[in-house]
């Protein structure tokens, strides 16, 4: 039988020394599934509530566990629909985004298990597992991830001429040591951010120069191409008194923001621009669509918040032309899911996405692949970011 029938829940570290929370499945018939929730730095407004661990966990044992024993690991829907009616409001505040994320990821691992199929066929069907995403490997960054460098949060290399996914997966950290050669050659000291990219002490202008370089130098060795994009995390620049974008000492109004963009994008050919405006700004957003959307991905990260009904607002005026997926902005994979189909279903693309707080846990790798996902953006280096590039790697080579 494939019930659940115990479901345990721990505190255990993040990648930056957090508590969060780990979960555990287990079902009548051996079956098994662990999960881990990430946890995000530079949060959008409008995501589920992330509770302190040990609350959360509390919380999660008191109203959701009793109500989840028995059900079918395999029936994600009811799982998740059961975490909901426990929890009872929209936002997950009761018993925390991070221990309904674990469960519903552990759930799905332990579904698997039960079938003795890997995570993406279970979550996917019989045809996936042949396409894989670009990884979006953050190279350099600043903003909430790591202070006193640049004020765009991440400079992504995207390498779209990959012919494989491992070629891809090493491209990106191929432009990593890259960077760090340009660093050195300028005599730039560089630390590292939350998610492993270079955190140089530099302007967003020269931040540019260096990774266009850095991505040069590979594109030229690897042999394919290889094009950068951005995460600006607009909202984390954007000061609601001020009406104004606010980088160091200058500020740019919203036309100026949507000028700079829109040159950038022609500049530097830029495959990808995730947040470029403040979340709470549709029209802003539709506006750049309109000029730069059939060129590259306008990308909406704390607008959209894996929440179907922030999406539709959006598709009904044309704000981004694609769509990042954490689990963990709403607390459970069937939502996360749903949001990736209306995303399809109005041509939008889907970056499945890691927060900058996470854990060796691999599900994002199988839910890109899963949800034939044209990206997933999950660091470069680093042991908790290449735990899904890995993963990616040995899916496939149908080792999982
Ligand atoms: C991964 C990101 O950062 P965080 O997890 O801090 O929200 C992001 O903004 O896309
Ligand atoms: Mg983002």
């Amino acid at each position: 039988m494939t019930r659940i029938t115990n479901v345990s829940l721990r505190r255990i570290l993040d990648s930056r020394g957090n508590p969060t929370v780990e979960a555990d499945v287990l079902t009548e018939s051996g079956g098994f599934g662990r999960a881990a929730a990430p946890s995000g730095a530079s949060t959008g407004e409008y995501e589920a509530i992330e509770l302190p661990a040990e609350e959360s966990i509390a919380k999660a044992r008191e109203r959701a566990v009793p109500r989840l024993e028995g059900l079918f690991a395999g029936d994600q829907r009811s799982v998740d629909a059961a975490l909901r009616a426990a929890d009872g409001t929209d936002d997950f505040s009761a018993i925390g985004a991070n221990s309904a994320v674990a469960i519903s990821m552990a759930t799905a691992k332990a579904g698997a298990d039960v079938l003795g199929a890997p995570l993406y066929q279970h979550l996917g069907g019989a045809f996936r597992g042949d396409n894989f995403p670009v990884p979006l490997g953050n190279v350099v960054g600043g903003g909430e991830h790591a202070k006193e460098a640049t004020h765009i949060q991440e400079f992504l290399a995207a390498p779209v001429g990959a012919p494989s996914v491992s070629e891809a997966v090493f491209a990106n950290a191929a432009v990593h040591a890259a960077v760090a050669d340009v660093l050195d050659e300028r005599g730039v000291p560089a630390a590292k951010g939350d998610e492993g990219a270079w955190a140089p002490p530099i302007s967003d202008a020269e931040a540019f120069e260096v990774v266009a370089e850095a991505v040069e130098t590979v594109e030229a060795e690897v042999g394919f191409e290889i094009r950068f994009g951005l995460d600006m995390a607009a909202a984390e620049l954007y000061d609601d008194e001020g009406d104004a974008y606010v980088y160091g000492e200058e500020t740019k109004s919203t036309d100026e923001q949507i000028e700079y963009v829109a040159g950038l994008v022609e500049e530097y050919d830029l495959a990808y621009v995730e947040d470029p405006l403040d979340e709470n700004d549709y029209e802003a957003f539709a506006e750049l669509t309109e000029r730069v959307g059939d060129r590259t991905l306008i990308c909406g990260d704390d607008l959209f918040v894996t929440n179907v009904d922030r999406l539709r607002e959006g598709i009904d005026v044309g704000a981004g032309n694609s769509i990042l997926i954490k689990p963990n902005q709403i607390g459970t994979l069937s939502d996360a899911f749903d949001a990736v189909e209306l995303a399809t279903r109005n041509g939008m693309e889907s970056v499945i996405s890691h927060r900058s707080g996470e854990t060796e846990d691999t599900t994002i790798a199988h839910l890109a692949v899963a949800t034939d996902a044209a990206y997933i953006k999950t660091g470069t280096v680093g042991g908790e970011r290449t735990a899904k590039l890995n993963e990616l790697i040995r899916i496939a080579d149908d080792a999982v």
